[in-house]
C-alpha cells in the first residue's frame, strides 16, 4: 500500500490530536470526481490530518483493505460511492470486534445514498474538519446470506434492473442508465410473486420486495419513511402488487413522495426476514447485484461506528 501522508498546519491551535485516515478512493466511481476528491485531500492536510491514499486497481479491493489495515488507522475513508462504501463496510464488519476503525466518507459515487441520509456535508471545507476530529455516529448494518449492507436488499424489479443495467452506460450517463433499463422492464412486464417471511411469524406473498436499512432510496426517494439507520431494525418494503399500472403508480408514489399513502405498498418493522420463490432471481445489496435467492436476512452482530454529523 503506498501513501501520502499531510501534516498540522498549526498543530497547538487544535483541541483533539487530528485522526489517522486511510482513503480508499475508487477511481471507477462516479464521474469527474477527481479534482474534488483533490479539494478535501487539500483541506484533511489543512486539518492536520495523517492521510494515507490509496487506489482500488479491481473490485473486492476495498474490502480488503478495510479488513486488513493496520490498527494504527483511526477511519476508513471511503472516497467512492455506495459499492466501494458496502465493500469497505463488509471488510470492517470482518475484523476482530476490538476497536476497529471507524468508516467516513468523501462521496465521489454517482448516487451516494448512504452519506446523504446520513447528512454528510459534499463542500470540502465542511468535510474535512468532519473527518478529520468531527463527531462519530454508531449504525446498525444489516446482513443478507452473509453480506453486510446499509441501505437495502432488495428482490424483484429493482434487482432485475440493477443487475441488467450496463456498467459502461452508467459510467457514461449516470442514473439515467438505470431509468433505461428500468422502462425495459416495464415494457417487459415479467410478473414474479415472492414468498416473504417475516421474524418467523407472518407470511406475505409480494411482486417486489425491499428491505431497508435506510429511508432513502437511489438518491433522494424516499421508500422506508421510518426507516432509521442507528436502530437495530429492518423495514421490509412490500410491493403486493404486480402488473403494468401497479408498477406505475409505484414509480409515480415514489416520485412524489407518497409511496406509503398506496393501497398495494406496505412496510413492516422486522429483525429476520427469509425470502424464497424464483431461487436463482438475482439479488441487489445497497445498489449492485450480489447473489441470489433464497435469501436470509437480518441484522449485523455489532454496530458501526460511522464519522457524520
Ligand atoms: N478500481 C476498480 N475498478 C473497477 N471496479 C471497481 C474498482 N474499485 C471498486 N470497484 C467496484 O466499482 C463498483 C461501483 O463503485 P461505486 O458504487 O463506488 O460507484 P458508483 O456506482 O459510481 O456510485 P453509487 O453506487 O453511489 O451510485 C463497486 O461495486 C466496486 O466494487
Amino acid at each position: 500500500m503506498t501513501g501520502t501522508s499531510g501534516s498540522a498546519a498549526d498543530p497547538e491551535s487544535r483541541l483533539s490530536p487530528a485522526r489517522r485516515l486511510l482513503v480508499i478512493h475508487n477511481p471507477t466511481a462516479g464521474r469527474r470526481q477527481r479534482r474534488h476528491l483533490a479539494a478535501v485531500l487539500s483541506e484533511l492536510q489543512k486539518e492536520g490530518a495523517e492521510v494515507r491514499l490509496w487506489e482500488t486497481a479491481s473490485a473486492g479491493d476495498a474490502e480488503r483493505a478495510a479488513r486488513e489495515c493496520g490498527s494504527d488507522i483511526d477511519v476508513v475513508v471511503v472516497a467512492g460511492g455506495d459499492g466501494t462504501i458496502n465493500e469497505a463496510i463488509n471488510g470492517l464488519m470482518a475484523r476482530e470486534p476490538s476497536q476497529p476503525p471507524a468508516l467516513g466518507i468523501i462521496p465521489t459515487g454517482t448516487t451516494n445514498v448512504l452519506s446523504r441520509d446520513l447528512r454528510i456535508p459534499r463542500q470540502a471545507d465542511a468535510l474535512a474538519p468532519l473527518l478529520a476530529r468531527g463527531m462519530m455516529r454508531d449504525i446498525h448494518v444489516g446482513c443478507a446470506n452473509g453480506r453486510y449492507f446499509t441501505l437495502m436488499c432488495g428482490v424483484g424489479m429493482d434487482a432485475h434492473i440493477v443487475s441488467r443495467t450496463s456498467l459502461r452506460l452508467k459510467k457514461k450517463i449516470g442514473k439515467l442508465a438505470y431509468v433505461m433499463q428500468g422502462l425495459r422492464e416495464f415494457v417487459a412486464g415479467v410478473p414474479r410473486r415472492y414468498r416473504v417471511e417475516i421474524d418467523g411469524a407472518e407470511v406475505v406473498e409480494a411482486s417486489s420486495v425491499i428491505v431497508a436499512k435506510s429511508r432513502l432510496y437511489g438518491g433522494e426517494f424516499q421508500l422506508a419513511p421510518r426507516a432509521d439507520i442507528g436502530k437495530p431494525e429492518l423495514q421490509v418494503c412490500l410491493f403486493l402488487r404486480g402488473g403494468r399500472l401497479s408498477t406505475l403508480l409505484y414509480i409515480i408514489g415514489m416520485g412524489l413522495g407518497h409511496l406509503d399513502h398506496l393501497p398495494g405498498y406496505r412496510t413492516v418493522a422486522a429483525k429476520a426476514v427469509r425470502i424464497t420463490g424464483h431461487d436463482g432471481d438475482p439479488v441487489q445489496l445497497d445498489g449492485d447485484p450480489s447473489g441470489c435467492l433464497p435469501l436470509e436476512i437480518g441484522l449485523g452482530k455489532r454496530r458501526l461506528s460511522v464519522v457524520a454529523p
